[in-house]
């Protein structure tokens, strides 16, 4: 691998001779895959169980597995049914560290496409409210999805820039992750493109947006409140300076010490130039590639002062479920019919709201959310048609199989399972309506049986496509 001159010399003016040695020589290695279980469906010893891949556990996130390079678990059909994320395990770390506990309010803030939201879903056991964001509008595409295909119930997906959140949503969170963008020093050997964009200026450039970004971040969070900043990069400046600019300039701020577990290091205070804060930079963690087998982090969690208070109290929604009930009529019978056993809709949690024609079930608490870009408020179920309505696929993903009234089983190496997810229609033997399609149990979307046949409604977007 060419890595760029320039960065290997920057990295050789900050490192010791032998760490220098050790940290180009790991550009030479093959990059380590993994896979993280989804907490929200299985355990990891249910999944471990079901599968025999040679796995082994990454240390710092006990759902957190590697993978041998030879194994495709991105296609199987576990994947789609959202059993697992596919996630580079260095960049399992920051969720991890943030600690999210069901319950909180939790704010992804530069989120796409969605592995770490992916990550505090699970932690958060369908309780508490998810906001998740990301500013670049192709990029909330692959937000939108993976929140659906994870079968993640209680998040809201945004698609603004920080300083319009922060109106919306002052001093309202628990716990905030910023994963910046960055210079993607650590993306080096999984994505070689990185290598050509990068350059001391591309640094520069991402500092003034880190800055900012975290400026806005410090607003949303609730006294006593806790902030993760993670980088996949190792340039000082976007890591340590960073923080130690925001600790300056923010004195209610404090670093809340890492656990550092083996082969993760210190942040390096002698990185930066600031005398107020340099004691506390030790307390912030680099995850190196020579160190840890993973791609490389930089993680800093830190604390707003003050006391946690109660949550302040619900915002009311737009409409409560009572008037609803009687103005979608279709949606209940649907669900009185297909769903006899779902009772998710009677949570007092959660309230159905309306956009447009589509149906949502979103979490209580929120704020008004009605001067925001908004790319998914709730858990989307469904699109109310002329006089009936259609199921989501997102509807689909957060079910049980027990909630429906009909489903097709397919084991995981019945061949018409991949005929399902590859959008066939199947001629099985089905009942009449709508049936919930699962493999081993775990819901895969939504096919309408007409006694003879099994009409396909997984959707195109979603499909297995042969070679990739
Ligand atoms: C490192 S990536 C996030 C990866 C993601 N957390 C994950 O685990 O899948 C950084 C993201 O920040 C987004 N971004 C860049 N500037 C932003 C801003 N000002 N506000 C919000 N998101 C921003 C980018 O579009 C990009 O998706």
């Amino acid at each position: 691998m060419n890595i760029p001159e320039a960065f290997a010399a920057r990295m050789k003016s900050l490192l010791s001779e032998e760490e220098h040695r050790a940290f180009i020589a790991s550009y030479m290695e093959p990059r380590r895959q993994g896979l993280r279980v989804n907490r929200l469906k299985l355990s990891p010893d249910t999944l471990l169980a079901r599968v025999d891949w040679p796995l082994s556990p990454v240390p710092w996130t006990e759902d957190g597995f590697y993978y041998p390079e030879n194994l495709r678990p991105a296609k199987h059909p576990y994947y789609h049914a959202g059993l697992y994320y596919i996630q580079e395990p260095s960049a399992m770390s920051p969720a991890s560290v943030l600690d999210v506990h069901p319950g909180e309010r939790v704010l992804d803030l530069c989120a796409a496409p969605g592995g770490k939201t992916t990550q505090l879903a699970a932690s958060l056991q369908g309780e508490g409210i998810l906001v998740t964001n990301d500013n670049n509008p192709n990029r909330v595409k692959a937000l939108v999805k993976n929140v659906e295909l994870y079968g993640i119930r209680n998040a809201v997906v945004t698609n603004e820039t920080p300083d319009k959140l922060a109106v919306v949503f002052p001093e309202y969170f628990d716990k905030i992750l910023v994963d910046a963008p960055c210079s993607g020093e650590g993306m080096f050997r999984k994505e070689p493109d990185m290598m050509k964009n990068w350059s001391e200026t591309a640094i520069e450039a991402c500092c003034g947006m880190q800055r900012s970004i975290l400026m806005d971040a410090a607003r949303m969070l609730r006294p006593g409140g806790r902030l993760l900043y993670s980088t996949c990069t190792f340039a000082p400046e976007e890591n340590e300076q960073m923080i130690a600019e925001f600790l300056d300039r923010h004195p209610d701020f404090s670093v809340v010490p890492v656990y550092m577990h083996e082969g993760w290091e210190k942040g390096r205070p002698e990185w930066t130039r600031s005398a107020v804060s340099y004691a506390q930079i030790s307390g912030t963690a680099r995850l190196w590639p020579h160190r840890i087998k993973g791609e490389g982090h930089y993680v800093a969690l830190l604390q707003k002062a003050g006391e946690m208070t109660d949550p302040a109290p619900a915002y009311s929604m737009t409409k409560g479920k009572k008037s609803l009930e009687k103005e979608l009529p279709d949606f209940y019978t649907f669900v009185k019919e297909t769903l006899p056993n779902w009772k998710g809709f009677e949570d007092s949690l959660f309230t159905l709201t309306m956009h447009d024609d589509r149906v949502f079930l979103s979490p209580m608490g929120l704020p008004d959310l009605k001067h925001l870009r908004l790319a998914r408020q709730g858990w989307l179920l469904g699109t109310i048609k002329k006089k009936r309505f259609e199921p989501s696929q997102a509807f689909a993903m957060g079910l049980q199989a027990t909630d429906a009234a009909h489903t097709v089983y397919f084991t995981a190496n019945d061949p018409d399972v991949i005929r399902y997810v590859k959008g066939e229609t199947l001629m099985i033997q089905a009942e009449k309506g709508w049936n919930l399609v699962c493999v081993d149990g775990y819901p895969l979307g939504w096919a309408k049986g007409t006694g003879t046949s099994l009409k396909n409604m997984y959707p195109a977007g979603w499909r297995w496509i042969d070679g990739a």
